[in-house]
């Protein structure tokens, strides 16, 4: 059994290490057959669940990445015992009433699910807690999960919008109706987190679908959940208070994000035959694989199943010819993260992307859009922000030849990475440090599969 203390926060040891940039090749085909990482938003509640579970949780496939260990650190530091266990994890939960305050400052690095979540989880403790993250972290804002949790009874000392802070929870959480001005599942799993420790119920009203790992796990892990579906797609998430969590067996499926990369460079790299067996399939996070097939994308799913209360199957891409498109706005929260990679195919497509609505991604671990603009301009592809829009205009085949910049950002540099698999010229990313946060054997995998990343 291994304590999970002794993986480090390397997040943030990248701030003072020296960057590493790498150069990516215009490659062979990518070929084979491969499984990604877990999913990193299941891994992050399943670790929180099981903390406030009783009794002991056994995970599966768990992601091993900075960003999810340091929701494994803190829940350690609040009171759970996390170790691994041959290829799984074991969580020894506390109940949900049961944390205790930690020593030291919980330190939440580059993710912005663990401190978000966290904090709907802390909302229901009468304790201080210090809270901090990296650089990055520490410009996001997070009056919008503070917003709700203060309604329900948490307060934050010196009314501060941004980490560092130090957060003091209550036993008499108030449960509120809370309806999300923006699309965001953090927030939403925040207050169902902290509805947990509130008598009566207490509803989320999201009028555009987020991912719903939080209320699948929560129902999987024994609380009670109602959840209504509008006409026009919107939803209402109940969960029942004073809850009482139970130790499950979780598996972990591969994370379609992380395969998005993948699926990327097997459609630019002419020849290509992929599968990538075992990815999460849920319909909240399929967004990115529905606009590809409209782009002229051939992907096949096989083998679709459904796996510890989450559905999975696998993906089998060829290389194809790929068409612009409009991405309407009401798609952005099922692909919310895979915007940077579907902006770099658009410009391997023929003619004009636009991705409309595209504003939550000014928030992410860098302004994405800004980014990622940027970083199509320097490989010599017209792109442009209209307000909330991207735009790119592809012209079937990108020149290359730039070095991006990633600003921290771990999805800017694999998707610009993938970019010079298939571009005229190489590519080179400033700083692959941040690839860590979710994704640590990328590119080890990716030149395993024929890509040339030297
Ligand atoms: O709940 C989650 O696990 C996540 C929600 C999304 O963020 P928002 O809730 O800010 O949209 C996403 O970008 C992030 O990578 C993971
Ligand atoms: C936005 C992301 O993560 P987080 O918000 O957890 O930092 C991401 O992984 O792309």
């Amino acid at each position: 059994m291994r304590s999970v203390k002794s993986y480090q926060a390397s997040s943030n040891s990248n701030l003072t290490s020296m960057p590493q940039p790498l150069t990516a090749r215009r490659s062979a085909p990518i070929s084979g057959r491969v499984k990604v990482p877990g999913d990193k938003s299941i891994s992050h509640r399943a670790l929180i669940l099981a903390g406030l579970a009783t009794g002991r949780t056994r995970i599966e496939g768990l992601l091993e990445a900075d960003d999810v260990m340091a929701t494994a650190r803190a829940m350690e530091a609040l009171g759970a015992t996390v170790s691994r266990s041959g290829a799984a994890f074991e969580v020894l939960g506390q109940g949900v009433g049961g944390l205790t305050a930690p020593d030291g400052v919980l330190d939440f690095g580059n993710s912005g699910t663990a401190s978000r979540l966290m904090l709907g989880v802390l909302a229901g403790y009468p304790m201080r807690v210090a809270m901090t993250g990296d650089a990055s972290l520490c410009r996001r804002p997070m009056s919008r999960v503070l917003a709700p949790l203060s309604e329900m009874g948490l307060t934050v000392e010196g009314d501060k919008d941004t980490l560092p802070f130090t957060v003091e929870g209550t036993a008499d959480l108030l449960p509120i109706v809370y309806e999300l001005p923006v699309p965001s599942a953090q927030v939403k799993s925040a207050v169902l987190l902290a509805g947990l420790h509130a008598p009566g119920r207490t509803t989320v009203i999201e009028p555009l679908p987020t991912r719903d790992h939080t209320e699948r796990m929560l129902r999987f892990f024994g609380a009670e959940i109602d959840v209504k579906t509008r006409d026009d797609g919107g939803r209402a998430v109940t969960v029942g208070g004073d809850a009482e969590l139970t130790g499950a067996h979780v598996i972990v499926p591969g994370d379609p994000s992380s395969a998005a990369f993948l699926v990327a460079a097997a459609l630019i790299c002419p020849g290509s035959d992929l599968v990538i067996e075992n990815v999460l399939l849920n319909p909240t996070r399929t967004g990115f694989f529905e606009t590809l097939r409209e782009m002229g994308a051939d992907i096949e799913i096989l083998g679709e199943h459904d796996e510890a209360g989450e559905p999975v199957g696998d993906l089998h891409v060829r290389s194809s010819k790929l068409k612009g498109m409009r991405v309407p706005p009401e798609r952005a929260p099922s692909m919310i993260d895979e915007y940077p990679i579907l902006a770099v195919l658009a410009a391997f497509a023929q003619g004009e992307t636009r991705m409309e609505g595209s504003a939550e991604l000014k928030v992410k671990e860098s302004d994405r859009l800004a980014a990622t603009a940027a970083g199509l301009a320097a490989c010599g592809v017209e792109a442009r922000i209209e307000g909330d829009d991207l735009i790119v205009s592809g012209r079937g085949a990108v020149p290359g030849g730039g070095v991006v910049e990633t600003h921290m950002d771990h999805r800017i540099a694999m998707a610009f990475l993938t970019l010079g698999l298939g571009s005229e010229a190489p590519v080179t990313v400033d700083d692959i440090g941040m690839i860590a946060t979710s994704f640590p054997d990328f590119v080890p995998l990716m030149r395993g599969l024929g890509a040339q990343l030297p």
